[in-house]
């Protein structure tokens, strides 16, 4: 049809949701994904089990810590994520960390836009760059940012409004700095492994990378996702929800929603934890779904080995009964870092 053109995904690319929201557009076809009569939800009593940090420490009993870490090892066995809580992260300072979020992407386009990422970058403010052609699109904006090591940092990413941005972000990266030395350590113990083993494959600058993610109201949320599913690249991802459920996991062929606990971080495994641990420990998909009432806004930290870190199985969990699954994987070039940064799953260059 002559003078019809359908935007490509570039186009659509270089324009944020948001925007689109705002000015009342139709949602473009690219953005279509899914057929509500083929998805199978699970309405069942079973959930993401929640395990409280505070009784793996040494104020808690041995009986007490023992049973805490059967829970964490049953929990990353199976669905390969947890609730943390009990994590002494308090409750009004997650909630700063969700009001500066909730800011930022309140503001003016033109105030993002001074952030905004090159399409085919990760840092800064805009959409991800989509991996395969003819891949549907995320109903979501985010903003991306190396927050650890320090010097990683690209300071032009970090937003200067809201004015209390920086100095939360800062702080919630020591504090997820901490977080990632208890839990490293407790899926070590769990394993009856060496506390420190995961921390010496992940190394001290393993870097943390803050992503802020931003999902619009969507007239259509049965025919269009917030995030396709994917399994995450990194070693494990914390994540801050809001009160707005949309978060679901696969598990046994069905997709379980994520409930909101307002003082919880959900831990969820990546590629590189699954293959650490020889494949005990699953690396799950995920997805998000949209709303047409609420927005949502969700905080996911990414934990990933120092990019020219060589990783692999630990070898007390290669046995006979569980052969090795997966090869040494170096860092750079076609590797574990390669494969995070693209977005893609790493585990099936891992294979043995
Ligand atoms: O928004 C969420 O709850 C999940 C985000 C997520 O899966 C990701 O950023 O990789
Ligand atoms: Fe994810």
């Amino acid at each position: 049809m002559a003078g019809v053109s359908i935007p490509t995904a570039d186009v659509l690319l270089s324009r944020r949701v948001q925007e689109m929201v705002l000015k009342g557009e139709e949602p473009p076809p690219l953005y279509i994904c899914r057929d509500d009569d083929t998805e199978d939800v699970s309405s069942a009593l079973s959930s993401i089990p929640v395990i409280d940090l505070s009784l793996l420490s040494s104020s808690a009993t041995i009986c007490e810590q023992e049973e805490e870490l059967q829970k964490l090892k049953s929990a990353l066995c199976s669905w390969g994520c947890f609730q943390a809580i009990g994590h002494g992260i308090s409750t009004s300072f997650l909630d700063e960390i969700r009001q500066v979020t909730r800011d930022f992407f309140q503001q003016p386009m033109e105030e993002k836009n001074k952030i905004a990422k090159g399409v085919k970058d990760f840092e800064g403010y805009g959409a991800d760059p989509v991996p395969e052609e003819g891949q549907s699109l995320d109903w979501s904006d985010r903003l991306f940012v190396n927050v650890y090591p320090e010097d990683t940092r690209n300071s032009k990413f970090w937003p200067e409004s809201p004015a209390a941005f920086r100095d939360v972000l800062e702080e919630y990266t020591v504090k997820m700095k901490t977080f990632t030395e208890i839990v490293s350590k407790a899926m070590a113990k769990s394993l009856s492994l060496e506390e420190n083993c995961f921390l010496n494959q992940f190394g001290e600058r393993g870097p943390l990378q803050a992503r802020f993610n931003y999902y619009s109201c969507c007239e259509r949320p049965d025919l269009i996702l917030g995030l396709k599913p994917h399994a995450d690249g990194s070693g494990y991802t914390i994540i801050l929800q809001d009160d707005v459920e949309g978060l679901q996991v696969h598990k046994d062929g069905k997709w379980f929603t994520v409930p909101t606990i307002s003082h919880a971080l959900l831990v969820l495994m990546g590629d590189q934890m699954e293959i650490m641990t020889n494949g005990m420990f699953k690396s799950p998909v995920h997805r998000v779904l949209t709303n047409s009432e609420r927005e949502r806004i969700s905080v996911a930290m990414f934990y990933t080995p120092e990019p020219k870190k060589e990783i692999g199985p630990e070898e007390e969990l290669v046995n006979q009964e569980r052969p090795k699954l997966f090869k040494k994987v170096e860092g750079y070039a076609d590797t574990h870092w390669d494969y995070y940064q693209r977005g893609m799953r790493a585990l099936h260059v891992a294979k043995v």
